[in-house]
């Protein structure tokens, strides 16, 4: 069958890159984790600058704001956006609850080095020489299998909280991903797989639960490095611990993107840009931690089917900057190459 977790079965990680950190057990930041961030460190506080935009759903011009934030960041936040509250608080809950465990109880879920589900590092480990302040807990689908090893009689919660979220947040995603299609000018009949009928297979998700404990010195730790996404579009809520940063330009640098109660943050990602022929940014993002707050964040990964194939779109003007990929192609390419994927499927125009 043909699936994204193919494309992991194909990049084994080794297992020193997901076993993370037991973070209770540490008074002191250990050399492993230990990252020479100082020249790059200070940000700019988008309280003096410009900030990634805030749109609301039900504006009026929602789809232009979505556009022009896509062209300019890569990046928006969205409100109004219909999930209900109660859900992203059991959602936030059920996550604490997990990464609360012992780390000898997370550890018996740990990820396979070939597989796509469970607990460990950030799968983008083995790109760097130091570890990330970062543990994590990938979901497919229904996480029954993982969670009842947790908690053999008491994994209902867990699970529904995961599942009913999914539903949501897979909506969304949908409409959201249909409303930057269409300020592309793209037509329903071009991207006919995004709401699938008899013939199609289903888009794919895949839901991220992220931790970063407190860390006893954050200016030299990393919780999540500098990445581009490798989905089409992410949906990140980041409860209300300040962490993520997106980078602006060389001007401006790493901008905080600061939790907003309930909002969710739109993140561009790489096959969004490809499709979009470079004209929305695929926004490179990373994490930071603090010393005081254990931060959650919970991403939402949104790619096409695996058999669909994703080509830049094209007018006279603008020749295509990619050739065509699968978003199977696409991962296999990250796992070898990194923030360098694109280049290998970028044309070569003489
Ligand atoms: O925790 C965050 O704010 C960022 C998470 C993220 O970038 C990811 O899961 O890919
Ligand atoms: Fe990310």
């Amino acid at each position: 069958m043909a699936s994204i977790s193919e494309s992991f079965k194909n990049n084994p990680i080794p297992r020193n890159h997901i076993v993370p950190l037991d973070f209770n057990n540490v008074l002191k930041l250990p050399d492993s984790h230990t990252w020479s961030l100082s020249a790059d460190y200070p940000s700019i506080d988008p309280l003096d600058h410009e900030a990634v935009p805030i749109i609301d759903l039900t504006h009026p011009h929602a789809l232009t704001l979505a556009r022009k934030a896509s062209e300019n960041w890569g990046m928006f936040q969205v409100i109004n956006h219909g999930i209900p509250i109660h859900l992203l608080q059991e959602l936030e809950l059920q996550t604490r609850t997990l990464f609360d465990l012992p780390a000898n109880q997370k550890l018996q879920v740990v990820r396979s080095p070939d597989g796509i589900t469970g607990y460990g590092q950030a799968r983008i480990a083995n790109f760097f020489n130091k570890q990330m302040w970062y543990e994590g807990f990938t979901i497919m689908g229904s996480p029954v299998q993982q969670a009842s090893q947790l908690w053999p009689h008491d994994h209902a919660k867990f699970c529904g909280a995961m599942e009913d979220f999914q539903k949501e947040i897979k909506q969304l995603t949908e409409r959201i991903i249909a409303l930057m299609f269409k300020s592309l000018g793209l037509t329903q009949e071009d991207v006919k797989w995004l709401r699938p009928k008899s013939g199609y297979k289903h888009p794919q998700g895949v839901l991220q639960l992220n931790s970063y404990p407190m860390c006893p010195n954050p200016n030299q730790a990393m919780g999540l490095a500098p990445h581009t996404d490798s989905s089409l579009l992410t949906l990140l809520y980041q409860s209300n611990i300040s962490g993520l940063q997106v980078f602006g330009d060389d001007d401006i640098g790493w901008v905080p993107v600061h939790p907003l109660p309930h909002a969710l943050v739109v993140n561009v990602g790489d096959l969004m840009h490809i499709i979009s022929n470079g004209r929305f940014k695929n926004a490179l993002h990373r994490a930071v931690v603090n010393q005081t707050h254990h931060r959650l964040s919970i991403a939402y990964f949104y790619g096409p089917p695996t058999d669909i194939m994703i080509s830049p779109l094209v007018d006279f003007d603008h020749p295509p900057l990619y050739r065509q990929v699968t978003w199977k192609d696409y991962l296999d390419a990250k796992a070898t190459h990194f923030n360098e994927a694109l280049d290998f499927i970028k044309r070569k125009h003489t």
